[in-house]
This record gives structure tokens, C-alpha cells and sequence, in this order.
């Protein structure tokens, strides 16, 4: 169960407890435990197919879990009263191609009550140019950025990205990077995931995953500390070197009943 929160005190924006998801007959996520603290930047990185996007499917409420819970913002994961509260930017954004990059956000402002919003996030993702552009004809990066727009609409207290910063050049993932500890100075709590270790250092505390486990729940600082290292690569390696044994162990675990039959 996740724990009790009294009156005046407000809930982490995540809590996990015990989550594990079989996909496709294999246990992709594996018992993972985290607490994501709000008005933080938590990068969630790990290698490609290490579970990031499964984990994140689970915060927003799209995933169906083995066991375990994951409370988001006090509320179950998927919860009705989360709608809204939730800002999600997929690695594939869901847009309508033949609609302008304006008139996909207006489309979705209107859904979320938050039409004065469109213009403001136009320029937190500096689209002003691509504003009149139909999305089927903006570059994988700009659609990415209009896909952040969208999940910034309404100023959702928590915002989960999915790889938001693949594809683009150094000055706009900078950009983007600036734009996300802005959010999180304001209060919003972002966890953004990659599979690039150079971001990890952005981020104000790290989820380090490797095949469904939690390596490390930490600040970057202390995860140099901890492993000896100055290079946050190196101290994902050492990390990855102290769970070795413990993966021999793991061998042999079978899949479990309740595992997700659909895509
Ligand atoms: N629909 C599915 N059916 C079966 N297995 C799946 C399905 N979707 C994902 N998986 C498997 O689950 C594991 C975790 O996938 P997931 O997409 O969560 O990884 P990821 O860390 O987000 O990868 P990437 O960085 O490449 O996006 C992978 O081994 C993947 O092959």
C-alpha cells in the first residue's frame, strides 16, 4: 500500500511500490520501489528496451501492471481525478497531420478548457515559426516540440516525456533543457526519460534502469560519489557491475499469468 498522507502534506508527485509488468511473456519491469519528489527534474534513463516507456505507460495510467502500485500526485495511477493533472509527450506524437502545428494545440486546448494557453506554449517550445505549418510536414523535432506543447496546455502539475529530446540539435535540446528547470522552478514536477547518459547530468535526480530493474534512485552528485567516478557513464558501468551477480541469480524466474496479451 502506498503510504498515508495526513493533512498537510502533500503526497510525491510518483510514488512506486512493488511494480512489476509482463509483457509479451517476459517480466519487463521487475519489483521496481521509487519515489519521484515534486518540483524536481528526475531524469529516467537506461539503455533502449530497458523498460523506460513501460515504466512511464504505468505513471500515466496505460499500462495494465502485475502487481504493485503506482500513486500519482496522492491519486491511483489512471485515476479519472488525475485527468488533466497529467501532462504526457509520447516518443510518437498523436496529432492530426493535416491540422497546423496552432490548430492541434487549439484542438487540444479546448479538450482541457485552456484555449488562452495555446500561445504560451507556442513559444515555451519556439514554434512561432511553425505555428501555420501543417504537423505531416514539420521535421521529427519540430513535431516533437509540438507534442511538448501539447502536454505543457493547462500547466499540468507533473509532466512525464518520453525521449522529448531525440533528434534534436544541441542549441534546441539545450533550449529544451532550460525550458524544463524553468517548469520545475515554477513548481511543475518533470520526469523525462533518455537513453542519453550526457543528460543525466541536467537532471536534479536520476532513475538509472537496466532490464526491468532499478539500478540507483538518486541525485547525479551522489551517484558520482557513491561509485567513485566523475563521469555519470562511468558510475552507470559500475552500477551495472555491482547488479551482475545478482542477475545471475535472477535466471530462471518464469513468466507470470497476468501478463499484458495487447500492444
Ligand atoms: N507490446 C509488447 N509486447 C511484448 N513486449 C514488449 C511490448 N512492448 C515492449 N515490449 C518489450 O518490453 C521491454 C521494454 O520496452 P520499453 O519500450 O519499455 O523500453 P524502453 O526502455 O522505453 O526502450 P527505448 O529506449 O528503445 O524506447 C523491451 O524488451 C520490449 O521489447
Amino acid at each position: 500500500m502506498p503510504a498515508p498522507y495526513s493533512s498537510g502534506l502533500r503526497p510525491p508527485a510518483v510514488e512506486a511500490r512493488g511494480l512489476r509488468v509482463v509483457r509479451g511473456g517476459r517480466e519487463v519491469l521487475r519489483g521496481l520501489s521509487f519515489t519521484v519528489p515534486r518540483g524536481t527534474v528526475t531524469g529516467l534513463l537506461g539503455p533502449s528496451g530497458c523498460g523506460k516507456t513501460t515504466l512511464i505507460r504505468s505513471i500515466v495510467g496505460t499500462q495494465i501492471t502485475a502487481s504493485g502500485t503506482v500513486t500519482v500526485l496522492g491519486e491511483p495511477a489512471g485515476s479519472r481525478r488525475l485527468r488533466g493533472r497529467v501532462g504526457y509527450a509520447t516518443q510518437t506524437p498523436a496529432l492530426y497531420p493535416d491540422l497546423t502545428v496552432a490548430e492541434n494545440l487549439r484542438y487540444f486546448a479546448a479538450l482541457l478548457h485552456a484555449e488562452p494557453d495555446v500561445e504560451r506554449v507556442i513559444a515555451a517550445t519556439d514554434l512561432e515559426r511553425q505555428r501555420d505549418q501543417a504537423v505531416g510536414s514539420l521535421s521529427g523535432g519540430q513535431r516533437m516540440r509540438t507534442g511538448i506543447a501539447a502536454a505543457l496546455l493547462g500547466g499540468p502539475p507533473l509532466l512525464v516525456l518520453d525521449e522529448p529530446t531525440v533528434g534534436l540539435d544541441p542549441v534546441l535540446r539545450n533550449q529544451l533543457w532550460q525550458l524544463f528547470r524553468t517548469l520545475a522552478a515554477d513548481g511543475t514536477t518533470l520526469l523525462v526519460s533518455s537513453h542519453v547518459m550526457e543528460e543525466a547530468g541536467r537532471c536534479g535526480r536520476l532513475l538509472l534502469m537496466r532490464d526491468g530493474l532499478l539500478l540507483a534512485d538518486d541525485t547525479p552528485d551522489a551517484l558520482r560519489d557513491r561509485t567513485g567516478t566523475v563521469d555519470l557513464e562511468q558510475a552507470f558501468l559500475r552500477l551495472v557491475e555491482d547488479v551482475a551477480p545478482r542477475e545471475t541469480r535472477h535466471h530462471g524466474t518464469q513468466p507470470h499469468e497476468d501478463e499484458e496479451t495487447g500492444p
